[in-house]
Order: structure tokens, then C-alpha cells, then sequence
């Protein structure tokens, strides 16, 4: 017997799990239920240690995050049966205002985090939907909350304002920014690995269904496209990121109520929205059909142009840094990228960003590229041992 720990990062669709047991950063056992309350099969992949697939019996429909935590058990045990969870991490989207530090999660804690549900109502209910399976299915082990929000609490307040009556900011209506567990990760990685660049100007993307930038100087975020919600910034696989808010009017206008408006931008904008077709970048990546080379096109253009903008926020940028699923995978999105970068100084290697190298960029080149796979997970381990740590 021996004592683990299960960190656990519920998306919008989906619930990634590791389960860690020894004192390294390697998971015994890892994986990802995908397609979650689509009302078709949900697809789930598993991998041991050395991230090889495992066997997987699931073939059913996952009619929400609880559920996929208790698909996710399941296979855990069927696959390492000698367990005793010790401790559970969470990413949970959003702390607010007020939660930033990994928190111990209890009552009252539970009761502020239910409390933010209406600011992501893509996210939130789904990550409270682990923890109270997790507390169900491990009544004894600690639960711990790490916040996608926290990261970006150093944050100068400018860059949290939003340009709408000063009143509305102290009733929470602000830029709070997305994906911190993530930049957290890639921020240490860039410590460890690249101590120069991480001490400069580095604008990171995190592209994945959802997708942001985080401007980073020395280490710490200064700002983010995302803002109050997980809508803002970039064009994203179901979301549309920025919108002239005089389209919204509009449509409210003829007649579309909250929730039907709520349910186009989060659930059928951005890729899927333009290209009619699929959100997934690599479905569109390998269609001929125009509808999908415009969504592809729209996509990088606007990205290129908000990492420009983000680089004017940080007064000039020293690295740029691609991670998560189109970020780590799509070497024609990274291509256009930056090649329309060049003349802030990216001079792309072509062959390195073909064959998959971490430097995608000349050596050379003023303006570093780079591709980092994120662990989300880790930061949300780390936490957690130090909270095992402190209570002895
Ligand atoms: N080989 C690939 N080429 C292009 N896009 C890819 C590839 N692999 C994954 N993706 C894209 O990555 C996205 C999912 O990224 P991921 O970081 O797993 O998202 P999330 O954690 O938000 O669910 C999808 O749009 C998928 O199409
Ligand atoms: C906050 C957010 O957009 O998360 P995800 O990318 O997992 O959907
Ligand atoms: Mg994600």
C-alpha cells in the first residue's frame, strides 16, 4: 500500500488526471476523458509512467465531470489496485478576489468557489463537480484548490481595469486573466532551462480549446487577453474571444435573450463558429474546405496581431513561447505565426519548427521561439505536497 496523490484539471469537455506516487514528478498513471455531457461517447486515454497507452474498457457516454472522476477511478484501480489516495489537487478556474494561495478546500471555502460560478459558467461548476466527488470517493484524504486565477494577481491594476464605470471593479467586474496554472508551469520551466529569457520579456501562448497570452516580465505576469471571463482575447475552438461588444447590442436587440447569447459565444463561436465545420484545429488543419482554411486564417491573424499587442504592453519581447494542445502540436499555426512576426524580429528556423525541436527559432535570431509542453498538473502537485509538508 502506499500513498498517493490524484491531481485533477476539469475543462470545459473535458478531466485530465495524474495520479503520483513516488517523490518524483513523473505520474504512475495519467489520462484524459474527453467529449463530457456531449451525448456521445466520451473518449479516454490512458497512459503508464512512461507514457505508453494503457487498455481502457469506457465506451460510454460521460454525462459530467462527477461522473468522469468516477470513469477515471475506475480505471486507476483497475490498472494499480494496491492505492490509498492521500491528498487531491484541484485546478479550479477561478479564486476571485480573494482566494490566490493553494487553499485546503472545506465548507466555507466550497461555499465562496459556488459563489463564482456565474463569472464561468463553462468552467466552474465542472471543477466543483470534482471536488465533490473526490470528497465522496475519499472521504479522508486532504482536497486542495490551486486557481487558474492566481498567477496573474501581480497584475499592475491598470491592466485589470476594464473601461467601463469605475464602480463596476469594486463590484468584481474586472480582469481577473486564465491558464495561470499553466504559465506558472511554463515560468518555472523557463527558470530551469533558459534562465536569461525567463528573466526578460516573454509573451507566452496558451492554446489549447481554450487559448490566451500571458505577457510575462521576469517571471511574473503583467497582462493576459483574457479578462473578466474565459471570452475575452483570442479566437478560441468554441469561444469567440474579443467582439465589438456593438455586436452583442444588436443581437440582443432582435430579440436573443442572455443565455442564448451565452450559449453562441461560448459553445458555437470561434473555429467551429467560422468554419461551420469542427473546432478542432486539426480537423480544419487537414480540410479542403475553404470554410476551414478562412477559420485557420482568421485564427492566426488574430493571434499574431494580439501577441504584438502584448509585446507593446511589455515595452519590446525577448521570447515567445508556444504551449498546449495547438501550441505543442500544430507546427503550420506556429509557421504563420511567426513568419508574421518577422519584422519584430523572429527569424523562424522552418526545419525545427517541422521536426518538432524546443527552439523553433534561428540561433540567431533577436527574437527566441520556443515550444514548451505545459504540465498543469504540476504546479498543482507541488502545492499540495508542500500542504501535506506543513500539516505533518
Ligand atoms: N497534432 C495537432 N495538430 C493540430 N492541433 C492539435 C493537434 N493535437 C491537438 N491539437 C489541438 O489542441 C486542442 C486541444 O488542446 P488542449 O491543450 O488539450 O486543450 P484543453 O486542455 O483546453 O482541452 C484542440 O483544438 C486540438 O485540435
Ligand atoms: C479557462 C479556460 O479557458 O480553460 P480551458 O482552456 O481548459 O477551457
Ligand atoms: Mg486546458
Amino acid at each position: 500500500m502506499s500513498d498517493e496523490i490524484l491531481v485533477i484539471n476539469a475543462g470545459s469537455s473535458s478531466l485530465k488526471f495524474s495520479i503520483f506516487v513516488d517523490a518524483d514528478d513523473t505520474p504512475e498513471v495519467s489520462g484524459n476523458i474527453d467529449g463530457i455531457g456531449q451525448h456521445q461517447p466520451a473518449r479516454i486515454v490512458l497512459k503508464d509512467a512512461a507514457g505508453a497507452r494503457l487498455p481502457t474498457h469506457g465506451k460510454g457516454e460521460v454525462a459530467d465531470h462527477g461522473q468522469a472522476l468516477l470513469v477515471a477511478i475506475d480505471a486507476m484501480a483497475a490498472h494499480y489496485p494496491d492505492h490509498s489516495v492521500k491528498a487531491v489537487g484541484h485546478r479550479i478556474v477561478h479564486g476571485g478576489a480573494d482566494l490566490a494561495e493553494p487553499t485546503v478546500i472545506d465548507a466555507p471555502v466550497l461555499a465562496v468557489l459556488e459563489s463564482l460560478v456565474p463569472l464561468v459558467p463553462l468552467h466552474q461548476p465542472h471543477c466543483l463537480n470534482g471536488v465533490r466527488a473526490a470528497q465522496a470517493a475519499f472521504p479522508d484524504a486532504m482536497q486542495v484548490a490551486c486557481f487558474d486565477t492566481a498567477f496573474h494577481r501581480t497584475m499592475p491594476e491598470i491592466n485589470q481595469l476594464c473601461p467601463i464605470p469605475r464602480r463596476f471593479f469594486d463590484e468584481g467586474v474586472r480582469r481577473y486573466g486564465f491558464h495561470g496554472l499553466s504559465y506558472d508551469y511554463i515560468a518555472s520551466a523557463l527558470r530551469r532551462d533558459h534562465p536569461a529569457l525567463a528573466a526578460g520579456r516573454v509573451v507566452v501562448a496558451h492554446l489549447g480549446n481554450g487559448a490566451s497570452l500571458c505577457g510575462m516580465r521576469n517571471g511574473r505576469s503583467v497582462a493576459t487577453t483574457m479578462g473578466f471571463s474565459a471570452l475575452d482575447g483570442l479566437i478560441m475552438g468554441t469561444r469567440s474571444g474579443h467582439l465589438d461588444p456593438g455586436v452583442l447590442l444588436h443581437l440582443l436587440d432582435r430579440g436573443m435573450d442572455a443565455a442564448e447569447l451565452s450559449q453562441m459565444l461560448y459553445h458555437r463561436s470561434g473555429l467551429l463558429g467560422i468554419s461551420e465545420i469542427s473546432n478542432d484545429m486539426r480537423v480544419l488543419l487537414e480540410s479542403d474546405d475553404p470554410r476551414a482554411a478562412q477559420a485557420v486564417e482568421v485564427f492566426a491573424a488574430s493571434l499574431t496581431a494580439h501577441i504584438a499587442a502584448m509585446a507593446a504592453r511589455l515595452g519590446g519581447i525577448d521570447a515567445l513561447i508556444f504551449t498546449a494542445g495547438i501550441g505543442e502540436n500544430a507546427a503550420p499555426i506556429r509557421a504563420r505565426v511567426c513568419e508574421g512576426l518577422a519584422w519584430l524580429g523572429l527569424d523562424l528556423d522552418a526545419a525545427a519548427n517541422d521536426s518538432g525541436q524546443e527552439r523553433i527559432s534561428t540561433a540567431d535570431s533577436p527574437l527566441a521561439a520556443l515550444v514548451i509542453p505545459t504540465r498543469e498538473d504540476l504546479p498543482i502537485l507541488h502545492a499540495v505536497r508542500a500542504q501535506l509538508a506543513a500539516r505533518g
